[in-house]
């Protein structure tokens, strides 16, 4: 052993594959120009080379690795790894069984598993402390590297239920590194995004291979992976997401931020709320577009003060609004999300899920089914598209289960009915791997509510849940850089509540209700008086 296992640094762990070597690279060469900008693990995983050529290219790289003081772990062959002393292995979940590798290992050796569902978590929990060192969580994201993919990604949000798995059965000495289709445009989010549910522990590293082994200049490409995962901050928007105990003045600050840029709100969202949100776009001081055209999501994404409304109630293709994410948040534009019918048929799901893994979105608004779906707090599915059900749900059980979106996706959490419910999980972008959210819970998520009595017309009109998806976009995009965010969702949401009692005290009917919820947002917000709003926002 080159250094004692327990100290080992997983933080950036490269993986060989030497069928992606770029023209005049060697093996050899990439992952020395690895470890000179700041690798910190190396795992030889060669599937197709013979056991002398292996063996050869093991004894040089372990060398080289040595340099560095960096161990060397070899992929499955215990044989070769034994034959070259290496410092480890790692074994698949259809390799040599775990306790068999240990028996030939010996204790001091690192030895590491690849894992994916929380059953394993428990196996290993029961092998105790002297099995398993560490684990390569995953797949996270799709990958062209592992062939004959059996399972689907498991995103972020598997991932954390794998390390909350690790804490609730005590296996706190396992280390763990996310592996699958991990490149720079997800690194920090998945730095972020990856928790226990107890906030006591994230991912301790990162492992990834073609951003490395591929790479016609390796060792950039290796310094800029260093760089993004020793990032302590994930700027995913370019205004502020620092915590607030939002004021009326910090919502008429908004307003104003509003009204000087007027900004462009990219609305990918269904033919029900199409024409609705566009004016209520316009009465909100802002240019509404509505597209769902995949060549154009950049260019309207690079605009200056654009957001985004992604608004998954007809279902457009997955591969236009995934473009359109990726491009929100390279640019570093505000996406809000509202997963309509979250789990009402197996296809939303599968879309719901697969957009929420893909991107991060500032804000995450849906009804209360929608909210108490995503949290996995109800049972059975939904019905349709609209609230139902949820009226014997107590508003305590309901702000948890907006606080436990805004924890899992590190969003912004709306959840609408009779009460809104407001919670910043946001932890103003802080990374940082291993320490989780310092054992901060869903539980302690700072949370609002706006209350304005009941309106029950507000429920009973298509699309006002939508609508307010509009409203958030465009307090959002309107934000300057000094703007913070959760004050524009405040602001937003309390906005709406109370355009919506004025409307209800002045039309007839449903049909009204949707004119007279334009004017009356149209009204309050050129008015800017937001300490005279009927809406009262509370802090839990
Ligand atoms: N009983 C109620 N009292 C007061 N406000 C309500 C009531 N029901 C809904 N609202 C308001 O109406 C808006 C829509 O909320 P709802 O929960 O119906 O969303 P939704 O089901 O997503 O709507 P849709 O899918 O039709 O767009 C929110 O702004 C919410 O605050
Ligand atoms: C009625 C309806 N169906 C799909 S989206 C939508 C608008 C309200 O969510
Ligand atoms: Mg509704």
């Amino acid at each position: 052993m080159i250094i004692p296992k327990q100290q080992v640094d997983y933080s950036l762990y490269l993986v060989t594959d030497s069928s992606m070597l770029p023209p005049g690279k060697t093996l050899y060469d990439q992952v020395k120009a690895g470890l000179e900008n700041g690798v910190t693990l190396v795992q030889i995983r060669e599937k197709d080379t013979d056991t002398k050529s292996f063996i050869e290219e093991g004894l040089q790289v372990r060398e080289l690795c040595h340099q560095f003081k960096v161990p060397l772990i070899i992929n499955d062959r215990v044989d070769v790894a034994l034959a070259i002393d290496a410092d480890g292995v790692h074994v698949g979940q259809d390799d040599m069984p775990i306790p068999m590798v240990r028996k030939l290992l010996g204790p001091d050796k690192i030895l590491g598993w690849s894992v994916g569902l929380v059953s394993e978590v428990e196996e290993l929990a029961n092998w105790g402390p002297d099995m398993i060192d560490y684990i390569g969580i995953g797949t996270l994201f799709p990958t062209l590297t592992k062939k004959n993919q059996k399972k689907s990604p498991m995103g972020p949000q598997g991932a954390s239920d794998i390390l909350t798995a690790l804490e609730t059965n005590q296996a706190s000495w396992c280390k763990t590194v996310g592996i699958g289709g991990l490149h720079p445009d997800c690194i920090e989010r998945v730095i972020y995004q990856c928790n226990s549910s107890n906030g006591r522990r994230s991912i301790d590293g990162i492992a990834l291979v073609s951003d490395i082994m591929a790479s016609p200049n390796a060792s950039s490409s290796t310094a800029v992976l260093r760089e993004l995962i020793r990032g302590t901050n994930f700027k995913y928007v370019n205004f502020q997401l620092t915590p607030s105990d939002v004021n009326a003045s910090n919502v008429r600050d908004v307003i104003s931020q509003v009204k000087n840029s007027r900004p462009l709100v990219h609305h990918m969202t269904n033919k029900v709320h199409q024409n609705f949100g566009a004016n209520v776009t316009l009465a909100l001081g802002s240019s509404p577009i509505m597209s769902e055209v995949e060549s154009e999501a950049r260019d309207l994404a690079q605009i200056p003060q654009a957001s985004l409304l992604l608004n998954t109630g007809s279902v457009a293709p997955a591969a236009t609004i995934k473009t359109a994410i990726r491009a929100y948040n390279e640019f570093k534009r505000p996406i809000v999300f509202d997963p309509v019918g979250y789990s009402a048929t197996q296809t939303r799901l599968i879309l719901n899920d697969t957009l929420l893994t893909f991107g991060q979105f500032i804000c995450i608004k849906g009804n209360s089914s929608e909210i108490l779906s995503l949290a996995r707090m109800t049972e059975g599915k939904m019905k349709g598209v609209d609230a139902a059900g949820t009226d014997l749900i107590t508003k305590e059980y309901l702000a948890l289960a907006t606080q436990t979106v805004a924890y899992k996706y590190k969003t912004i959490a709306v959840c609408t009915g009779e009460t809104d419910f407001i919670a910043d999980g946001t932890f103003a972008g802080k990374i940082q791997l291993s320490e989780g959210t310092e054992g901060v819970t869903a539980n302690d998520v700072p949370c609002y509510t706006i209350e304005n009595g009941p309106i029950p017309i507000m429920g009973d009109i298509t699309a006002s849940g939508c609508s307010l998806g509009s409203t958030i976009a465009c307090l959002l995009g309107g934000l300057k850089e000094d703007g913070i965010a959760i004050e524009a969702v405040v602001g937003a949401v309390q906005l709406y509540k109370s355009a919506g009692k004025l409307a209800s005290t002045r039309a007839r009917g449903n049909g009204s209700f949707h004119v007279e919820l334009i004017d009356a947002l149209y009204q309050l917000f050129n008015e800017n008086k937001p300490e005279e709003w009927t809406a009262k926002v509370n802090r839990l």
